[in-house]
């Protein structure tokens, strides 16, 4: 098992490049599937994920050829709509498979989609949303198993902001017959890059970035070219990593408009910020303030980033209360934390947060994504040597998270 051992005390500085975004590439490659004729993807993260995806695509039958982060997907030559149980429940965008292979398949079936244990992860959503569209679905043994004779158009309200059920609709919808509007959508900039990328393939699908999409059905989609967005927690990641060692780091190659909110905190808690085009300086000067968070749906405060700024406001002056709205079960990670000094209180979906003057390093295990790149934060500004295990978790979404950090200046590295 490997593990990363840090040397906290040095401040990180210089620029670090900004990967594609996990959670827009982990939808695009089962999006690939609906056309005849070979996507090829570029910006694709190199992440876990993203391997684990594309190995489940190719025990379809599809074609997968990746060079760098480009890779071309062909589909033609899929016989199978049961990607291995093990797999597809080893991560939670396994789900698009789904919606994939229902859409050019009429079939398919899939094990429970896995991911961050980070709380109840229901998919009635989706669920509810393929069947408006005519399909019919059993779940036996943990397996979802989903068919249909031909999908239709229709009207589906979501009774919850659903990232994973917006896209997975989208994705459904766009060869079905007729029209389809989908309500109380998510609006995260990779619901965004997914429609571009099937617009692209030849879908018409229209209004998404806003609450109400609307999908008339095509009958074929043809292969394209596409572009990953940047992943915004990534570039979060960094700028939070950067004030919290007193740093003084430029995070390059994002979209600044995607991180309006963790920006907006971050300004609030005395960080400066200076933005560019593609590109964001973050620097502190003296003790940071503590400041209250509350995570919503894009374009809100992401869930995503709670762990992470949570270890800024560990560190800052006085009191911080954080609300997370999306996930109960998210504040697991702050009992690692504790052994490092940090000062919490959880109670439900409240953490309060009594920010101290310094933390110390220690034994962490990372229990999901976040709180594995949470706790390299923590290990960063902490004083003495930080050891975190299970850093598989944290390898499912950050690309050579110790190469990017070490030439920052950061005392990390990857033992086995
Ligand atoms: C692979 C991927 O993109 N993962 C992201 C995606 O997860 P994911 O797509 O799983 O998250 P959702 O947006 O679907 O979940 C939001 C909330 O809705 C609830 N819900 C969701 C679906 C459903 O059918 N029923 C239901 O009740 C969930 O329990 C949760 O409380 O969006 C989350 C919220 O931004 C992020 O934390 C994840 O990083
Ligand atoms: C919760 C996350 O990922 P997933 O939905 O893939 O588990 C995340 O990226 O923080």
């Amino acid at each position: 098992m490997d593990k990363f051992i840090i040397t906290g005390g040095n401040p990180l500085k210089g620029t670090v490049p900004i990967s594609g975004a996990k959670n827009s590439a982990v939808a695009i490659l089962p999006a690939a599937l609906l056309a005849d004729s070979p996507s090829i993807i570029d910006n694709l993260p190199d992440i876990s994920d993203i391997k684990l995806l594309s190995e489940m695509i190719e025990y379809l039958g599809g074609k997968v050829n990746r060079k760098g982060h480009e890779i071309c997907i062909e589909a033609n030559g899929i016989n199978s709509f049961y990607p291995p149980p093990e797999c597809a429940s080893q991560m939670r965008a396994s789900y698009y498979l789904i919606g994939a292979l229902l859409s050019r398949f009429k079939e398919a079936a899939i094990a429970m989609p896995g991911g961050c244990n980070i709380g109840v992860r229901p998919i009635d959503q989706h669920i509810k949303g393929f069947e408006a569209l005519g399909a019919k679905t059993l779940i036996e043994h943990g397996i979802i198993k989903i068919k249909a004779d031909k999908l239709i158009g229709n009207h589906i309200y979501f009774d919850v902001v659903s990232v994973g059920a917006t896209i997975n609709l989208m994705l459904a919808a766009c060869k079905a017959e007729g029209t389809t509007i989908l309500e109380n959508c998510a609006k995260e900039p990779h619901v965004v890059d997914v429609a571009t990328f099937l617009n692209g393939m030849g879908a018409n699908i229209k209004g998404a970035g806003t609450d109400t999409i609307k999908i008339i059905g095509v009958q074929d989609l043809h292969g394209c070219r596409h572009s990953v967005i940047p992943d915004q927690i990534e570039a979060g990641t960094y700028m939070v990593a950067a004030a919290a060692t007193g740093g003084d780091v430029v995070v390059r190659g994002i979209i600044p408009k995607h991180l309006e909110a963790v920006m907006a905190k971050l300004i609030e808690m005395g960080v400066i910020l200076e933005e560019g085009e593609d590109e964001i300086r973050v620097r502190t000067k003296g003790r940071l303030k503590a400041v209250d968070v509350k995570t919503l749906p894009y374009p809100g405060f992401p869930t995503d980033m709670q762990q992470l700024i949570a270890v800024l406001l560990a560190l800052s002056e006085g009191v911080s209360i954080i609300t997370e709205n999306v996930y109960e079960g998210r504040f697991k990670y702050l009992d690692e934390l504790k052994k490092m000094g940090v000062k919490a209180k959880v109670e439900g979906r409240t953490a309060v947060i009594e920010g101290v003057e310094r933390i110390t390093g220690a034994h962490l295990v990372a229990t999901d994504l976040r709180a594995g790149a949470a706790m390299i934060i923590a290990g960063l500004a902490a004083q003495g040597v930080t050891e975190i295990s299970h850093i598989e978790y944290i390898e499912r979404g950050y690309e050579s998270i110790e190469k990017k950090l070490r030439a920052l200046g950061a005392d990390i590295k990857k033992i086995k």
